[in-house]
């Protein structure tokens, strides 16, 4: 296993999901178990990991199949003895193996993993004789049950028709330190997959990039997003927002905003400006709070032509600590992630052309299009949902927007433009 840790220590760093230490990983065993193998000579098995070894240790998921080989694939992480240590979800062993485990080895058949820039690593299966589903299995791992599979399963056994239907989840448990401290988590989350949809984000972008008018869209979308949240406000406690709740939220917008301060220094000029904007909306009137989706954009809901807009992925920011997550939170969270995903469409549509292919007026166009996109939500949102506290939005959208700039730091550098404009925007208003 030794072997196989150094090997990981070297291929994790690679991989999206990864949460990057600036630091080399320091990998630890925390629990290993074998699946079943339909092939005696392919072993499956999931592997969990720490990387660290204090209380802020990141645990990982990392499924493995082992099969003889004499050459590397794509994904090989490693050649030992004649035999290729492949990431599990790119191999079929390991799609059924988790199939069998979730008891629905009945929706086996062709399977392939999810392409783009995902949290963690979905595959599709789909079988000859059912429905497609879609399986994703988390990468970082949290004690607890995954606010994906609690929010969606909720959603979807109350009737809501804003979620794909569930098939199942899976959970784990792995000991954190030498017998002491065992831990359970979600390992898995299977669910109905919608074939032939785009997400939003793409469907937005080609609008965006053509001009064509994008707001009955969103204000459908808006509307939906209401009923989801009135749907959630149902089905979970509702707490007023007690000096307590705005405390912990208000901190974590600035525990936010001085780690952006660390690792994007063109921040520092505007910490003075952006703090007195979360001083003031931390002062002003809060409604109550609620469970949200918490990382709301438009790579995350689907149009389908039969159902309308369907939600995915309630498992919030994942650069944040679970528990806050989970936390009933200001759905005016989930308003501002939206708003930001239309700024986000003008943004790339301007970082996608040259230098030289620079013309201000199709920015203009791409931003009249967003700020279209933007008014047409609040309204269809405030059709059912009321229309959301101006100082409250102002600091969420401020916030999402440096959550957003430390991830493009870290994921995406070239994309870093995007936040910071909108930050400087948000600030002069
Ligand atoms: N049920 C589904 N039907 C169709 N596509 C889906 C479904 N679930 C996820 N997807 C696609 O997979 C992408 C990633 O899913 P998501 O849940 O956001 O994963 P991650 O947590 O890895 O970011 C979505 O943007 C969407 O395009
Ligand atoms: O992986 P997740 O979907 O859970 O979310 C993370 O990655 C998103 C990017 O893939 C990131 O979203 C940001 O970029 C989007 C365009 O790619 C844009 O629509 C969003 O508005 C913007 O926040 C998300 O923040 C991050 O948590």
């Amino acid at each position: 296993m030794q072997t196989t840790l150094g090997h990981l220590a070297t291929w994790m760093p690679q991989q999206r999901w990864y949460s990057p230490t600036g630091r080399s990983p320091r990998l630890r065993l925390l629990d290993q178990r074998e699946l079943t193998s339909r092939d005696a000579d392919v072993a499956v098995r999931v592997v969990i990991v720490a990387d660290g070894d204090d209380e802020n240790a990141v645990v990982y998921q990392v499924p493995l199949v082992t099969r003889p080989a004499e050459v590397t694939g794509p994904w090989t992480i490693a050649l030992q003895d004649g035999r290729a240590v492949i990431d599990g979800p790119h191999d079929h062993a390991f799609a059924s193996a988790l199939l069998a485990e979730l008891g629905r080895s009945d929706l086996d058949g062709p399977s392939q993993v999810l392409v783009g820039e995902q949290s963690n690593t979905s595959i599709i299966f789909r079988p000859h004789q059912a429905a497609p589903t879609i399986c994703k299995v988390f990468r970082r791992l949290h004690p607890g049950i995954n606010p994906d599979i609690e929010l969606q399963s909720a959603l979807a056994a109350a009737g809501s028709r804003h979620v794909p239907p569930v098939v199942g989840h899976l959970d784990g448990r792995w000991t954190m330190a030498q017998g002491r401290d065992v831990q359970q988590g979600s390992l898995a989350f299977a669910q109905e997959f919608l074939p032939d949809v785009d997400d939003a984000w793409r469907v937005a972008l080609a609008a965006a990039a053509v001009n064509t008018d994008f707001t009955s869209e969103a204000a459908s979308l808006g509307q939906v997003t209401a009923a989801v949240h009135r749907d959630l406000a149902r089905l979970f406690p509702t707490p007023s927002a007690d000096d307590a709740a705005r405390h912990a939220i208000s901190t974590a917008w600035r525990r936010r905003l001085s780690i952006a301060m660390v690792e994007v220094p063109a921040l520092a000029a505007h910490e003075a400006a952006i703090s007195r904007i979360y001083a003031a909306a931390a002062a002003s009137a809060w409604p109550a709070l609620q469970r949200v989706h918490g990382d709301y954009h438009l790579g995350q809901v689907l149009h389908s032509p039969t159902r309308g807009w369907m939600l995915l992925d309630f498992e919030g920011e994942p650069m944040r600590p679970i528990a806050e997550r989970r936390a009933p939170d200001l759905a005016l969270r989930d308003i501002a992630g939206m708003l930001r995903s239309f700024d986000y469409v003008a943004g790339s549509l301007r970082l996608q052309r040259a230098p030289q292919q620079h013309d201000a007026a199709v920015d203009e166009d791409a931003e009249a299009w967003a700020r279209a996109a933007r008014a047409a939500f609040l309204a269809g949102y405030a059709d059912t949902g009321g229309a959301p506290a101006v100082t409250l939005l102002n600091a969420l959208e401020l916030d999402k927007a440096v959550y957003e700039a430390i991830y493009e730091a870290r994921h995406r550098p070239a994309w870093l433009a995007i936040p910071l404009s909108a930050i400087e925007r948000l600030l002069a208003h």
